[in-house]
């Protein structure tokens, strides 16, 4: 099965609020159904993904937790078909009896309807599960029914704010984010890294000799590497990732790292992108890395000097082997 290839939610700018309001709604679908779990689910590149989890000690996904595209859960059902499914009890229904959340964690009943997002892609599902055999009346339904429209609205709404904001922090000339963009953005991935407890790497890039390119073959060369870069540098990141032009030729990204070696494969990536162009003059470029520990809250200003003094260190360092 191909993964969802939907946008990530990361992509967009999620306030507090609106967070909390989704708690809020969550909790209180798992209160009304006396269930033990009520979830809002995303469908994204890596399969189904809890992003808000009801606040109960019987639930047993965390937000973050991933159910791969492989993994006969009863929202891929949902997402797939985009469409309500009731399984009162997975017992009797042989479609189920490879699913993990009910072979394993015993979630017998399942209630789940479509998100959808503004342009018609199915976002996620909001879903009820039980431990045991249900027979939900029909207000109930109802009721969840209305719950769904609130945060179908609420993301049509986050969606459109969004893409009114991108354009206030684009850059024009390379197309990613400019300096404005990033700083916003910044504190946004902060929170959503802190929910899901996911380190972060901040990476500063700066282009080597770029001032003698510009002198050399022109400032019309000279943008056209600028955007080759970013867009270079944005295709060897995710889509998750905020990648960002700070100004002339330094570049920032944030990348979301689940793996300790994330920062080695997006350079390895950066480079082969790199080498594969005969159109421009060839250029090289310095940078310098900072781990972030999601439970710590950090001020942008504050990282910038340490990263850039460790771009700066790799740079020095590439000018000394230079001149030897
Ligand atoms: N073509 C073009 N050049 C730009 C743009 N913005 C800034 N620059 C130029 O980028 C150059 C950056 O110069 P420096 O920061 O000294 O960088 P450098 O020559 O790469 O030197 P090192 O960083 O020490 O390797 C300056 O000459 C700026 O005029 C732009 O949008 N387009």
């Amino acid at each position: 099965m191909r993964a969802y290839g939907y946008h990530s939610f990361r992509d967009i700018q999620v306030n507090e609020i609106d967070w909390l309001r989704w708690q809020r709604l969550v909790d209180t679908v798992a209160e009304m159904f006396h269930a033990p779990a009520a979830f809002i689910n995303q469908a994204n590149t890596k399969g189904i993904e809890v992003l808000i989890a009801s606040e109960l000690p019987t639930t047993r996904y965390s937000p973050g937790h991933i159910a791969t595209i492989d993994q006969n859960v009863y929202s891929h059902y949902v997402v797939q078909k985009n469409q309500l499914l009731y399984v009162p009890d997975a017992s009797q229904d042989p479609r189920w009896h490879d699913n993990p959340e009910f072979q394993d964690d015993h979630y017998i009943s399942y209630l789940g309807m479509p998100i959808i997002w503004p342009d018609g892609d199915t976002f996620g599902t909001l879903c009820v599960l039980s431990d045991v055999v249900t027979q939900y009346p029909a207000t109930y339904l109802k009721v969840l029914n209305v719950i769904r429209d609130v945060i179908n609205a609420d993301l049509a709404h986050m969606y459109r704010e969004n893409q009114l904001l991108n354009q206030s922090y684009l850059d024009p000339l390379t197309k990613i984010y400019n300096r404005r963009g990033f700083e916003e953005l910044f504190e946004k991935n902060q929170q959503l890294a802190l929910r899901l407890g996911r380190k972060m790497v901040l990476i500063s890039f700066d282009l080597d000799g770029f001032k003698p390119i510009n002198d050399n073959y022109g400032h019309i060369t000279g943008d056209k590497i600028l955007a080759f870069f970013a867009t270079s540098l944005k295709s060897s990141c995710r889509g998750s990732d905020l990648v960002a032009r700070w100004g002339g030729d330094e570049f920032l990204v944030l990348a979301h790292s689940e793996t300790e070696q994330l920062e080695n494969s997006v350079l390895l990536r950066l480079d082969e992108h790199l080498a594969h162009q005969n159109q421009l003059p060839k250029f090289d470029y310095s940078v310098g890395m900072l781990q972030l520990d999601p439970a710590t809250h950090y001020e942008l200003d504050s990282l910038l000097p340490s990263v850039d003094a460790r771009m700066y260190h790799h740079k020095r360092t590439k000018q000394t082997k230079q001149r030897q």
